[in-house]
């Protein structure tokens, strides 16, 4: 029993391709992921698993069912906006039995019982007559997931629920959604541009971009063998560093021209791309004469401290993570090296790393 899709595409307008060629397998009970940068057409890929939004091409099924042309109210499916959608004349418990009431085919007992539930479960049971303007966000949202609860449809879909959510009430929710899935064992699908929230929550991640899909894989896969430079750089704070290399004809690896490292692979002749992540980057200070960079700021984050740092042939960008009583400041000339574990890009990006399928199990 699984939501498959099949080639999926869309185009609003003629020679406008807002996506292309979309397929995946989501497995019932499964927390699913959609993400990738603002307009890349998740919130599109969302709406048409929903049916708001017609496809151009391709099949959508749904145990086993197609349901390209079936309305949203028959594809046994729930959905939450980052807007709540909720009813303001409506109370909060008349807002959660809305969509129970609305089908006609529950039994008053039971849509009750339903919603009392749906309400203890998202902590909302002595709110239950106020009215959604006498709630914080947070609550609102709650409602919202609790409409979700109380439907019985095995299919949630969410579009990016807790974007309006300040940064500790975020965490927050994310816990509690991520447990009533469990909990509910609700086949979850869910927007987000949020890196962080996505590899936090999902059981697989689609990472979306350029109208297409760049990479579909659970989180630590996502992480430790991108696909390509793009999904490499999307994952991570701070970002990969992502640097040109040449293979030297001693055999050494030369990075930026600036450092040289060991991988024991074949590389493309001509220049390629070396991924190093901030945390896998080795900086030494040295004298002006011997350094390969210079540090621009530091960042102390309490466990550790971020080093800014400029290239000095090229004046490109790196981070590194270092731990917190390092001693780096701003204009120190440093010698910037790397461990071994390190990915290796083709010149158009994609990530040929031999041995990634170690990293992934590591
Ligand atoms: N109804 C529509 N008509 C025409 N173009 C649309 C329509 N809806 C979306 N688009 C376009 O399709 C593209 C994808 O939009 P979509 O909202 O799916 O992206 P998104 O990844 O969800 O973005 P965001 O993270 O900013 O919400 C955008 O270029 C958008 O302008």
């Amino acid at each position: 029993m699984s939501t498959v899709l099949t080639n999926v595409s869309k185009q609003y307008e003629a020679d406008k391709t807002v996506l292309s060629d979309v397929s995946a397998e989501i497995q019932t009970g499964e927390f699913f992921v959609i993400v990738g940068p603002s307009g890349c057409g998740k919130s599109t890929l969302l709406r048409m698993i929903a049916g708001l939004t017609e496809i151009s091409d391709g099949r959508i099924s749904i145990d086993d069912k197609v349901v390209n042309n079936l309305p949203p109210k028959d594809r046994n499916l729930t959905m939450v906006f980052q807007s709540y959608a909720l009813f303001p004349f409506l109370s909060v418990w008349d807002n959660v039995a809305f969509g129970l009431k609305a089908r006609k085919d529950k039994s008053q007992s039971e849509i009750d019982e339903r919603v009392n539930n749906a309400l203890r479960m998202v902590n909302l049971e002595e709110l239950k007559e106020r009215k959604p303007r006498e709630l914080s966000g947070g609550q609102r949202q709650r409602v919202a997931l609790a409409r979700a609860v109380a439907s019985d449809a095995k299919i949630c879909l969410m579009d990016e629920p807790l974007s309006n959510l300040d940064a500790q009430l975020r965490i927050k929710m994310r816990q509690e959604i991520y447990s009533l899935q469990r909990k509910l064992g609700l086949t979850l699908i869910y927007v987000t541009h949020d890196q962080v929230e996505a590899m936090t929550m999902a059981d697989h991640i689609m990472v979306l971009h350029d109208s297409k899909v760049q990479q579909i894989g659970t989180p630590a896969e996502i992480y430790k063998k991108p696909a390509n430079e793009f999904v490499a750089s999307f994952f991570g704070v701070p970002p990969i560093n992502i640097l040109p290399a040449v293979k030297e004809d001693d055999g050494r690896i030369n990075v930026n021209d600036d450092f040289q490292v060991n991988i024991d692979q074949e590389v493309p002749t001509g220049e390629f791309k070396i991924g190093i992540r901030p945390t896998e980057m080795k900086l030494e200070k040295v004298e002006e004469l011997d350094a390969n960079a210079s540090v621009t700021s530091v960042e102390f984050l309490g466990d550790e401290k971020i080093v800014y740092a400029k290239m000095s042939n090229n004046d490109k960008e790196i981070s590194v993570i270092v731990e917190s009583n390092a001693d780096f400041k701003a204009y120190d000339t440093i010698q910037v090296s790397a461990t071994d574990n390190i990915l290796v890009f083709n010149a158009d990006g994609v990530n040929i790393t031999k041995n990634a399928e170690d990293v992934v199990n590591a």
